[in-house]
This record gives structure tokens, C-alpha cells and sequence, in this order.
């Protein structure tokens, strides 16, 4: 483990030092605090002037990494690997490629790219949700389409969930993707 040394205060809303309390590890590496479990705090940056209560870890950090804190929900499928359904650092949160899974029964909910699209995004906004984010706050997207021949049809139901001005968006044709998908899509929120 490194040693931490410099300006950076991590801190903790004062409601939910409890929660802290019953974690059962906190680690720290060289610019990046790490606790088990992870639910809700955020750190800030030694000019912020915020005047709410908060539980201070004073952890100080030579990098400008900031604090990542995994999300995760049941109510969207689980990682299939070592990954998290996403992460929070500072203000962003990073959604990983999400499919057209059932959370329930891990099972893509058809074959149809229509039916995993809209379960994908259903999926999305469950995670988005859960990491304090939502559709209106997603900057940008990825799409990967196993044919891009889907483009249209996708496109249709994509912009159902996102409020105009769009995220910024990439959209690509892949030679395969996990578990024989038809689509996954992936995205970054601010929170
Ligand atoms: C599905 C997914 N996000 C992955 O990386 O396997």
C-alpha cells in the first residue's frame, strides 16, 4: 500500500458515516480510496465551499483520481465478470455495456433486437437510478451492434429513452458480443 500524502480531503455526508461504520474493509491505495459494499459518499476538493455536515475521512492523496465507488443493483442484470454494473468517480458515473438480460433469470428476454434493446434500456435505467443518475443525465452512449443492419429499428427505441438534446453517441458494428447479444450499449452519466 502506498503512502498518501498531499491535499485532497475525502468526505462523507454525516447521515451516512453509520453506514461506513459497518463496512467490513476500507482500503486505501495511492490516490484511490476503496470500501467494500459501496453506497453513497462523494469527496470534494479542498476550494469546495459546501457548508453541510459531513463526517471527514481527512484522507489526503497525492493524485486527483478522487474516490471509486461501485454501484449495484438487482433490479438490472449482474456483471457476467470482473467488472462492476458501474462506477461512480467525482460527479460521473460509468455504465458498462449493458444487454438485453432478464435480471430475474440472467436469460436475454428474446432473440429479437427490438425486445433487447428496450430490456437493455430498461436494465439502463435501473443502474443509472441506482448510481443517483438517470436517461436526461447521460452525456454519451456507445452502441455495439452484432449487425448494423438493426441501426434503424434500434434507433426508433433509443430515442424513447432519451430526452433531447441527445447524448453524444457512438455507434459500431462488432464481431461478436458476450453471450451472443444482438446489442449492448454502454454510457457515461453526470451526477
Ligand atoms: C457485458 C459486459 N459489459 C461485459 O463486459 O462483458
Amino acid at each position: 500500500m502506498a503512502s498518501l500524502c498531499g491535499p485532497t480531503c475525502f468526505m462523507i455526508p454525516a447521515t451516512n458515516g453509520g453506514l461506513l461504520r459497518h463496512r467490513t474493509s476500507l482500503t486505501t491505495r495511492r490516490g484511490c480510496l476503496s470500501v467494500s459494499g459501496g453506497t453513497s459518499f462523494f469527496h470534494t476538493s479542498p476550494s469546495s465551499k459546501r457548508s453541510l455536515s459531513f463526517t471527514c475521512l481527512s484522507i489526503s492523496s497525492d493524485s486527483r483520481i478522487g474516490i471509486k465507488e461501485a454501484v449495484e443493483t438487482e433490479k438490472a442484470p449482474a456483471a457476467l465478470g470482473p467488472y462492476s454494473q458501474a462506477n461512480k468517480v467525482n460527479n460521473i458515473l460509468f455504465v458498462s455495456g449493458v444487454l438485453g438480460l432478464v435480471p430475474e433469470t440472467g436469460k436475454f428476454v428474446s432473440d429479437n433486437v427490438e425486445d433487447q434493446t428496450e430490456q437493455l434500456l430498461k436494465n439502463m435505467g435501473e443502474i443509472l437510478k441506482a448510481g443517483g443518475a438517470s436517461y436526461s443525465s447521460v452525456v454519451k452512449t456507445t452502441i455495439m451492434l452484432a449487425d448494423l443492419k438493426d441501426f434503424k429499428k434500434v434507433n426508433e427505441i433509443y430515442a424513447k429513452y432519451f430526452p433531447a438534446p441527445f447524448p453524444a453517441r457512438s455507434t459500431y458494428q462488432v464481431a461478436a458480443l458476450p453471450l451472443d447479444a444482438k446489442i449492448e450499449i454502454e454510457c457515461i452519466a453526470t451526477l
